[in-house]
């Protein structure tokens, strides 16, 4: 499993979080998320959104439990399985993970693509021109080619060689709206979301209920662990991986502290 190592990195002005403060990761989460609207990345509504990702957090734990573990190993042979994976980056991933989004791609032959609710081309730009700063050469996204079916908004526009063609989605913190319409085009969805009873965990068919920014990392650890495994290895990972148990899991933490 993964700790929350990352994120110290490239992180500017972390002298002005104390390091012994109990809960130093999560300021230091805010934090980025912070730096990415000063930076045009990350909407203004990214707080909100941040501010109840950190409320489940904080009743969580702070811990990826065991079963957002299997759902991230499993979601890992997803992605190594599919013939067209692509993860798809909003404002928040790409201020929280953008380095560890592209180290995923990487392990799993995946596609990165932006996909924003509140649309603008500045922003497009800018996630782009952030994504590529830390190693991503290729960003799709800016397109926007072809539409979800039964979405009538911004948040429809996709590209048709990339999140419309593909076989297997990582949707991380995603509108529930937008998370239902995908699942209506019958593609496998991934969802990392810290609310188990929001709309894009309840649908997606590997709900992995875990803060991003230790989900991601330990996806790319168990994708590279399982980088030389044969067809029915992966096979049986996701066979044994249970949504249900893992969204009842997940709610239990968070409502008793129990699993
Ligand atoms: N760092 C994070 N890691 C994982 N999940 C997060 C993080 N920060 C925020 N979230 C979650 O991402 C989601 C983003 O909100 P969004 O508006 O897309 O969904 P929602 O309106 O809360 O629910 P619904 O899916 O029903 O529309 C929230 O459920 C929030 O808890
Ligand atoms: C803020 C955000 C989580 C993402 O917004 P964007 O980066 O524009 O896709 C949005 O979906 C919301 O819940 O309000
Ligand atoms: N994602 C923006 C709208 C919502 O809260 O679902």
């Amino acid at each position: 499993m993964t700790d929350y190592d990352t994120v110290s990195a490239d992180v500017e002005h972390e002298e002005e979080i104390p390091e012994d403060h109990p809960r130093y990761q999560d300021l230091l989460t805010r934090h980025r998320i912070e730096k990415g609207v000063e930076k045009g990345i990350t909407h203004l509504q990214g707080m909100h959104a941040e501010g109840r990702g950190s409320a489940f957090d904080y009743l969580l734990g702070e811990t990826t439990i065991p079963s957002a573990d299997d759902a991230e190993r499993a979601a890992a042979a997803h992605l190594l399985l599919a013939d067209h994976p692509v993860l798809s980056i909003n404002g928040n991933v790409a201020a929280l993970v953008p380095g560890e989004m592209v180290d995923l791609a990487e392990a799993t032959g995946a596609d990165l693509e932006i996909n924003l609710f509140n649309r603008t081309p500045k922003r497009i730009e800018a996630i782009a021109a952030h994504l590529r700063e830390h190693g991503a050469t290729d960003v799709k996204g800016l397109e926007a080619d072809a539409r979800i079916p039964n979405l009538d908004h911004q948040r429809a526009k996709v590209d048709e060689d990339g999140i419309y063609t593909a076989d297997v989605v990582l949707v991380p913190l995603e509108d529930g709206d937008r998370a239902e319409a995908l699942n209506e085009m019958d593609k496998t969805e991934l969802v990392i979301d810290l609310n188990p009873l929001s709309r894009s965990p309840q649908v997606a068919d590997v709900p992995i209920v875990d803060n991003i920014i230790r989900a991601v990392p330990n996806m790319t650890e168990h994708a590279k662990e399982l980088a030389d495994a044969d067809e029915s290895e992966l096979l049986a990972i996701i066979e044994a991986f249970d949504r249900e148990v893992a969204l009842e899991q997940a709610e239990n933490r968070i409502r008793s502290g129990e699993l």
